[in-house]
């Protein structure tokens, strides 16, 4: 044996796979030619146990190629069931693996079942391979407890490191058990997952358990803790997938017809086609957001959909709407971003810098995101799904919107993402720089996969008289070759046998590739960490929302005057006469003075209320609908926007109130002193009014029907007020919906309008003039009245926002 620099190489001995079954090793030495491997012996000329059921009967080959050997998946025609995967990514029956010494590869995807093969040749130098399992014995461990997480206390043996922006400092510990086993405590805020359940506490470890956090896989084996997965490296395989939908007749229509497609670790791929041919909701289903009807998509083999709060923290996804807030700077929103998604102890700022770096938007980062180019803006979006540092990228139509140059750059920046380990998925029309793509999926109407592999080879495969990629376009109109709907669809059925049944690329970029997913039985997925703590999300969101509020500061100026100077431009009509205070003699004109003056205060403050939130939803939609599926908490979200806008319904009750103790003489009511009176029902109008228009925002899709739905809120408010119309019947009950009606009645109870009505004494012969209006209840100056007006508009306010609670819980599409 002699020894050289950086390695050490063994002269005069075969090279030899050892197989690491659970801890069962067994060496064996490769001296033909060919070696073949499975449990079947009338296949394999290596002895595999029968009972390693992992290892199918003919599971893979081995050729001689200079002095080493290369790995071929399968008999040489069909895959293995379980296949074998270096960092995730399947070798195939084709081309098959190139052993190195030293390499380390898996059989099989189930941590709690897999076989680990390592390859030796002690002729060549040794790969210097990063060990990818770091091991940490339990027993007789002196040092306790064991401690989990991104920097756990430096030097300490009794740790695992575990470094990724989506784990806490100290993430979890373990201590051992007074009944001598082990014991798991949760300390994180993204929590920690024991076999797939999310722990919230302390919890007893069994053998065979797998501990998960953020993208890291530990296993407890034999008092032995093993970090099996770093989650660098993910894999998706799709099986299968059908999506079928009602159109507006009601008739089925499919729109995901049968797709499987294996996407390995680190590579770009790009789902092109036409129009409607199903990209945007092939992207969203491996994404594991949209349902579908038969089949499956596998991360690293766990169903995606059963398991996706484990994968949550490693997706990064950037919808077709930017998902950014205009009046933010870069900064800001990463800030913000960070700050939400990322566990408490971390480092802000670091994790920024790095992401405007690695996005090349550090020359921006304090420009506000409204005065940046389209591709800058995509860019910003991008940065904040990469906080995360997320494995798996999905991106609809990044490029859309974008000229060449900045298309070219988009893409050369999402390839070098890939190159740094992630699987990047993007749907795109715009294909002039597809060959920078390892893969393209090219799906036909219906939604009917026509090809899949290399974008060179598509060339070829669909026939085009030039290989010249630039010529990518013609395939779309080939595609959509055809006059009629059925003849399209024979187009789109010719092509897509034809991959299937007849070409190379289905048989080694599908066929060879796909993977299996674990068999699991059906489970509710498992609930996800928060990420940050519903009060620390509601301190968050609130600071944004205020932070935007105050930077548009004309609709700021206009949400706090408006009420004030309408107001304030009654008194200009009133010349001198005092609405409010009672008169010495009483006059048949001032009771119904009164009421309008008090009416117009109600619909000031329902105007302002409801124009000061009804689009506080709907405009930042696909934000929210981002930062839900990521971890946002529903009750943060909307309180935030509750606090803050209660925040400024006092700025607008104090303006009010100073305009109507300036502009009008102040009644005297004996119940409580006016101004507190009328501060008080002004509030609680303006927040009953605020939490319906919140209802709305949640309710509508766009801001168009937000703004129309304005008028339809705000005429029963005047009808059914009780003040131009006399109430009786169905229409005295519809009045107590409104917000209006209590409004009106607490002011009416406290300037106390029923008292400014004349008596009227009977003269002989003349006929009394008629009164204005008949004393009512409604506007009883007692402490119940005003009690019972002032309950109702705090009633109408909770039923308000739990209702829009519920719509927000509506549009969770997990
Ligand atoms: N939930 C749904 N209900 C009814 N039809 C739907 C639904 N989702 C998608 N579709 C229809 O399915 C087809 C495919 O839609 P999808 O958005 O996935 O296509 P696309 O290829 O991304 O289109 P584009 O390139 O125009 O964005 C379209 O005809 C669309 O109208």
């Amino acid at each position: 044996m002699t020894k050289t620099s950086g390695h050490t190489t063994v002269v005069g001995t075969h090279p030899y796979l050892e197989l690491n079954n659970q801890g069962q090793i067994q060496r064996f030495y490769l001296n033909q030619d060919t070696h073949t491997l499975g449990r079947d012996r009338t296949f394999s000329n290596l002895p595999i146990p029968p009972s390693w059921g992992v290892i199918s009967n003919r599971h893979a080959i081995l050729r001689k190629e200079g002095e080493d050997y290369r790995i071929f998946d399968g008999d040489g025609q069909r895959p293995s069931t379980n296949g074998i995967f270096i960092n995730k990514t399947r070798i195939n029956t084709s081309q098959g693996y190139l052993l190195q010494s030293g390499v380390q590869l898996e059989i099989g995807q189930d941590p709690r079942n897999y076989i680990l093969l390592t390859y030796t040749n002690p002729n060549r130098s040794q790969l210097t391979v990063q060990p990818s399992k770091q091991r940490l014995s339990l027993q007789g461990l002196r040092e306790w407890p064991v401690e989990l997480g991104r920097e756990p206390t430096p030097g300490r043996y009794a740790a695992i490191q575990l470094d990724a922006p989506t784990v806490s400092r100290l993430h979890a510990v373990i201590t051992p058990s007074p009944q001598g086993g082990y014991v798991l405590e949760d300390r994180s805020t993204n929590g920690t997952f024991l076999n797939e359940k999310l722990i919230n506490t302390s919890v007893p470890l069994q053998d065979g358990d797998t501990i998960r956090i953020g993208p890291f896989s530990l296993l407890l084996r034999q008092d032995t803790l093993e970090l099996v997965d770093r989650g660098n490296y993910i894999r998706l395989d799709a099986h299968r997938l059908v999506r079928q939908v009602k159109d507006k007749q009601g008739q089925t229509k499919t729109i995901l017809s049968h797709v499987s497609l294996p996407i390995e670790p680190g590579q770009f791929v790009a789902l092109v086609g036409g129009s409607g041919t199903g990209k945007s909701t092939l992207l969203k289903t491996l994404l594991g957001i949209e349902p579908t009807q038969e089949g499956g998509v596998f991360l690293n083999g766990d169903n995606l959909r059963q398991n996706f709060n484990l994968y949550r923290s490693q997706i990064g996804y950037v919808p077709q709407d930017d998902i950014v807030h205009p009046d933010l700077t870069v900064a800001e929103v990463l800030t913000y971003s960070c700050r939400l998604r990322l566990p408490p102890d971390t480092h802000v700022n670091a994790i920024v810098n790095r992401t405007l770096d690695q996005v090349k938007l550090e020359f921006v980062r304090n420009s506000f995101v409204r005065d940046l180019s389209g591709g800058q803006r995509k860019r910003v979006s991008i940065a904040v799904e990469l906080l995360a540092d997320p494995k798996l990228f999905f991106l609809d139509e990044p490029t859309s919107g974008l000229d060449p140059g900045l298309d070219k750059e988009m893409m050369q920046l999402l390839r070098e993402l890939a190159h740094q380990g992630r699987t990047i998925l993007l749907v795109t029309h715009a294909t002039a720089n597809i060959e920078v793509c390892d893969r393209i999926a090219f799906l036909g109407r219906g939604g009917h996969l026509c090809y899949f592999g290399p974008p060179q080879e598509a060339m070829d495969f669909f026939e085009m008289p030039s290989g010249d990629l630039k010529y990518f376009a013609d395939i779309y109109i080939k595609l959509d070759h055809g006059k009629t709907k059925s003849e399209n669809e024979q187009t789109v059925k010719h092509w897509t046998e034809k991959f299937l049944h007849h070409s190379a690329a289905y048989q080694s970029y599908i066929q060879a590739s796909l993977s299996p997913g674990k068999v699991t039985p059906s489970q509710p997925p498992p609930s996800s960490g928060s990420g940050s703590s519903p009060l620390n999300q509601l301190w968050l969101l609130s600071q944004r929302y205020l932070k935007l509020i105050l930077r548009d500061r004309l609709s700021l100026a206009l949400s706090l005057l408006t009420a004030p100077i309408g107001i304030g431009l009654i008194v200009l009509t009133l010349q001198g006469k005092t609405p409010l205070a009672e008169l010495d003699t009483l006059e048949i004109t001032q009771a119904p003075l009164a009421l309008r003056v008090l009416f117009i205060f109600t619909c000031a403050a329902i105007l302002v209320g409801l124009l000061s939130s009804v689009q506080e939803i709907v405009k930042e939609s696909s934000i929210y609908a981002r930062e839900r599926l990521v971890n946002l908490g529903i009750f943060p979200y909307l309180g935030s926007k509750f606090l803050i806008r209660s925040g400024l319904a006092i700025l607008q009750t104090l303006l009010i109130v100073m305009v109507i103790l300036v502009g009008f003489q102040s009644p005297n009511p004996e119940i409580i002193p006016w101004s507190i009176g009328l501060s008080l029902t002004t509030f609680l109008t303006l927040m009953a009014t605020l939490s319906l228009g919140l209802l709305v925002s949640a309710f509508v899709t766009n801001e168009t029907e937000a703004n129309n739905s304005l008028s339809l809120l705000f005429l029963p408010q005047i009808i059914f007020s009780g003040v131009l119309f006399e109430l009786t019947g169905f229409a005295r009950k519809l009045s107590w919906l409104t917000i209006s009606r209590w409004s009106v009645g607490a002011y009416g109870a406290l300037v106390d309008v029923n008292a400014m009505i004349p008596e009227q004494t009977p003269l002989p012969g003349i006929e009394p003039p008629p009164l204005p209006f008949e004393p009512t209840p409604v506007y009883d100056p007692t402490w119940d009245n005003l009690r019972l007006n002032w309950g109702i508009l705090c009633v109408h306010t909770v039923v308000y926002l739990a209702i829009a609670l519920w719509l927000q819980k509506r549009k969770d599409i997990l």
